[in-house]
């Protein structure tokens, strides 16, 4: 049966709190791991005083966003452009050949209706109600790192947390955290696909009230389909993951014969160690999204939660079923 909103009384003292409808993710703004403009000192732009204060400038966008407000839109100068084009001419050069068609299907979509080119850095608003238009999904502004729990928990609503600054402009092609390039090439185009939306809320759903352990684990399986994942396309393996789409160095390097390629089983990936500052030595090939939704949703089962949760599309929130 079906436990209310007031069902959290049902639920066991020790469940971690979770948002149980779309307004509750407003109360993650002020958890970033960091402002933003503490930048680290290997960080292309630690030195630069004028650009750790625009990327204050650009978060504190972030930190005042509520639910149903239409994200800010950003004035971006003529360097941030610049870097967004040469970060453009040079990825969309290779994805004809290493992305995935589902990202392939929807890049010209994102070019005529969102205004994806080298002019300009398309407005995350505008991308926003794209998605919705196709899959429901909406991004929202977020400040810098949120943590693992709540940056899955937005999954389960359809919702990805979003930065909207740009990476230092003397490095276009490396960054050492997310930016709106890797939003906009890497994570965007997938989140416009009805197979990979549904898989993305699995994950999410699966973190709503996770314990900390499982928590890791799904953000490990998160890390290496969402970020990292490969898929099987006919005989060929293609790249589906953000990390990889965004990033020119690893896109070669991840179809090339280098890195070890294993079947995606969440179970194996879960206590796959990842480095976050080098190429992965290995990735994990997905046969289709539904094919690993429908694995991650055994894994979840499989996960020691002593309940499990729907969404409801009409009220944007979050049921509880069978509580045992
Ligand atoms: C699970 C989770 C929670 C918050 N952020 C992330 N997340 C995402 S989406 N993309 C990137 S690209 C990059 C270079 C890093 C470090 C990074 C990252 O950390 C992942
Ligand atoms: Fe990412």
């Amino acid at each position: 049966h079906i436990v209310g909103a007031a069902g959290a009384g049902e639920l066991p003292e020790s469940t971690p709190w979770f948002p149980r409808k779309m307004v509750d993710l407003d109360t993650f703004a002020d958890k970033v791991l960091e402002m933003g403009e503490e930048l680290d000192s290997d960080h292309p732009g630690a030195k630069d005083a004028s650009y750790r204060a625009r990327r204050a400038e650009i978060t504190m966008i972030a930190k005042t966003y509520k639910t149903g407000q239409p994200i800010p839109n950003i004035d971006y100068t003529q360097v941030e452009i610049e870097t967004w084009a040469a970060v453009f001419d040079k990825l969309t050069g290779m994805f004809p050949t290493h992305a995935c068609r589902e990202h392939q299907h929807v890049f010209p979509l994102l070019i005529q209706n969102c205004g994806y080119g080298t002019h300009a850095i398309p407005q995350l608003e505008v991308v926003s109600k794209f998605l919705k238009d196709c899959t429901g999904f909406t991004l929202r502004p977020v400040m810098g790192l949120l943590t693992s729990r709540d940056f899955l928990n937005g999954l389960a609503f359809r919702v990805f947390h979003s930065t909207q600054y740009i990476r230092h402009h003397s490095s276009p092609l490396y960054t050492p955290e997310p930016d709106v390039c890797h939003e906009l090439l890497g994570h965007v185009p997938l989140f416009a696909n009805p197979d990979f939306a549904d898989f993305s809320q699995e994950i999410g759903l699966a973190s709503l009230g996770a314990s900390d352990e499982d928590i890791e684990r799904l953000a490990t399986i998160y890390w290496f389909t969402v970020e990292f994942g490969i898929c099987r396309q006919g005989d060929q393996i293609r790249a589906y993951g953000a990390g990889l789409l965004s990033s020119f160095g690893e896109l070669e390097y991840c179809l090339s014969d280098k890195p070890e390629i294993r079947a995606f089983e969440p179970a194996k990936v879960a206590q796959q160690k990842y480095p976050i500052t080098e190429y992965q030595p290995v990735y994990f090939v997905a046969e289709s999204f539904k094919d690993a939704q429908m694995r991650v949703r055994e894994f979840a089962n499989s996960c020691d939660r002593p309940f499990s949760v729907r969404y409801n599309a009409y009220t944007e929130s979050i049921e509880i079923l069978d509580s045992k």
